[in-house]
């Protein structure tokens, strides 16, 4: 199967297989040589899914991918381009990421799964699925990575190809995303992607903001009442950085001598 000419997998509302075979030929996620049975973990599945033989065909799924197919990769993970099956469809495009075999990369995976799962955001990769390996494998560092499913959303960002109104539309994603009780936390350049073939990415603007592995809730910290500016302040920080980034002049805090 040639997946770098597959078309990317629709946004739309899609039923995601609660069940999947993995086709990995050159081993990217296991030294097992044979196809590898995941089940879905998030979104949870509901208790009106079934895995039973008689179940929709849409309750299982195929997954393919190869050394070739490798897009990215960071400290904690590779990223493939992998072909998906589901039911009866016609293969499309995903992007599908697989933690390193270490336990805190498999663990900063399922960090990120479950920040996707709970976001609803346009400017983010759309979220399909956290699938891990089953019957799972009593050594964990062994054992074939759980893999992360997204959308394929394009290159990483060139600042010196931006034009200011790019830049300013960045900083508001960025906002958008505290405004919603996230800091992304890796406000790198390789975590700002465009896609250049979208027609704006059906009205959401072409940028995508990726890698929610360190990311931190709100909630999550449960900020009381007198941290608000705390939270304010990493907020702050965090434009800073993606400023840095996008290579935008810096404002002068008062007060602020240089140095
Ligand atoms: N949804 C996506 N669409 C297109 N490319 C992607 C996508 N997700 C990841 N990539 C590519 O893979 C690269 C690595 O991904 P990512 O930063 O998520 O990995 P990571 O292991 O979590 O990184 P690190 O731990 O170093 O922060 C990205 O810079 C990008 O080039």
């Amino acid at each position: 199967m040639n997946i770098a000419s597959l078309p990317k997998l629709p946004t739309v509302d899609l039923d995601l297989p609660q069940t999947l075979l993995v086709h990995d030929p050159d081993d990217r996620i296991s030294d097992v040589a044979q196809s590898i049975p995941y089940k879905r973990v998030l979104p949870a599945p509901s208790s009106s899914d079934s895995l039973a033989p008689k179940a929709h065909a849409t309750s299982h799924g195929q997954l393919h991918l190869t050394r070739a197919s490798r897009i990215g990769c960071g400290h904690h993970s590779n990223v493939y381009r992998a072909a998906f099956i589901v039911g009866e469809h016609a293969p499309a495009a995903v992007v599908a990421k697989v933690a390193v075999a270490r336990q805190a990369a498999r663990e900063m995976l399922e960090h990120e799964a479950r920040v996707y799962d709970g976001l609803a955001l346009g400017f983010v990769p759309r979220f399909f699925g956290y699938y891990a390996p089953f019957p799972e494998s009593a050594a964990s560092g062994s054992s074939p990575s759980p893999i992360l499913l997204l959308e394929e959303c394009g290159e990483v960002i060139d600042p010196g190809a931006l034009s200011d109104a790019d830049k300013a539309q960045i900083i508001s994603l960025f906002h958008q995303l505290h405004d919603a009780g996230l800091l992304q936390k890796s406000p790198f350049r390789k975590n700002i992607l465009v896609d250049s073939q979208s027609e704006q990415c059906q009205g959401q603007g072409a940028f995508r903001i990726i890698d929610f592995g360190r990311a931190v809730e709100k909630d999550s910290q449960r900020v009381p009442e007198e941290q608000e500016q705390g939270w304010a302040e990493m907020c702050a920080e965090e434009i800073r950085e993606v400023k840095k980034v996008l290579k935008m002049k810096m404002e002068v805090r008062p007060g602020y001598r240089g140095g």
